[in-house]
């Protein structure tokens, strides 16, 4: 039987330079239970995949900022006032978010901010620590969050709504902010090219990288 995923975005779904792999696209829409988009990325991003892809939107952004549910009130955690105060403080201390102009990653970001990988990570770490915030590294951004939000609280609040218990889904991602959903599904991979804190909190880890290391978790779920 097919459990319900929860399947994170860069580094999972997409190869390096974040392209969405196309092969994963009918694996995706052919899932026989629900599918959880789980990212770091901005609300829109998830929302656009699920409306591309034409599945129910079901998904946990901004690494469990927003949890939205189709035909359910969408829930926003976070405290975005003192992420930007922090890119403000950063930007005063000399430095930036380091993103092209017009700031996609930002534009339509609700509950955080990202900052990219560029960027000095210390005066960012010592800053969001003054605001009460932290920094996740995601490969892909340096995330200002606060400590309480994590994707496995979003997993846990959409298998609520769902009424599914959040030990039936598996998780598949590549790094330290999919570490939560690790431990909050009942089963999980890291992808070959996951950071160390993922291979450490997975269950299982692919011999393959990125969307390859997906295809062959979904090989093993669906085989074994
Ligand atoms: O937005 C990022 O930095 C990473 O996104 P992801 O959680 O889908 O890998
Ligand atoms: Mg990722």
């Amino acid at each position: 039987m097919t459990p319900p995923l929860a399947v994170d975005i860069d580094g999972t779904l997409t190869g390096p330079s974040r392209a969405v792999d196309p092969r994963v696209m009918s694996v995706l829409q052919e899932w026989d239970d629900h599918v959880v988009v789980a990212t770091g990325k901005a609300f829109p991003y998830p929302v656009a995949l699920c409306e591309f892809l034409g599945i129910p939107i079901t998904v946990i952004a901004e690494n469990g900022g927003v949890v939205a549910v189709a035909g359910e009130e969408i829930v926003f955690t976070g405290d975005p006032d003192s992420a930007w105060a922090v890119a403000e403080a950063y930007e005063e201390a000399g430095f930036g978010l380091g993103w092209d102009e017009p700031d996609f990653v930002n534009r339509w970001r609700e509950t955080e901010i990202a900052v990219a990988l560029d960027q000095p990570l210390d005066p960012l770490e010592r800053i969001a620590a003054d605001h009460g915030l932290e920094v996740v590294d995601t490969g892909f951004a340096y995330h200002v969050k606060t400590p309480e939000v994590d994707k496995g609280k979003g997993l846990e609040a959409v298998a609520h709504t769902l009424e599914r218990d959040p030990a039936e889904f598996v998780a598949v991602g590549d790094s330290e902010n999919d570490v939560a959903t690790f431990e909050t599904a009942g089963r999980s991979f890291a992808v070959a090219n996951a950071d160390d804190s993922a291979l450490a909190a997975a269950d299982e880890v692919t011999e393959a990288s990125y969307a390859d290391g997906f295809l062959e978790a979904v090989d093993r779920i669906e085989t074994e």
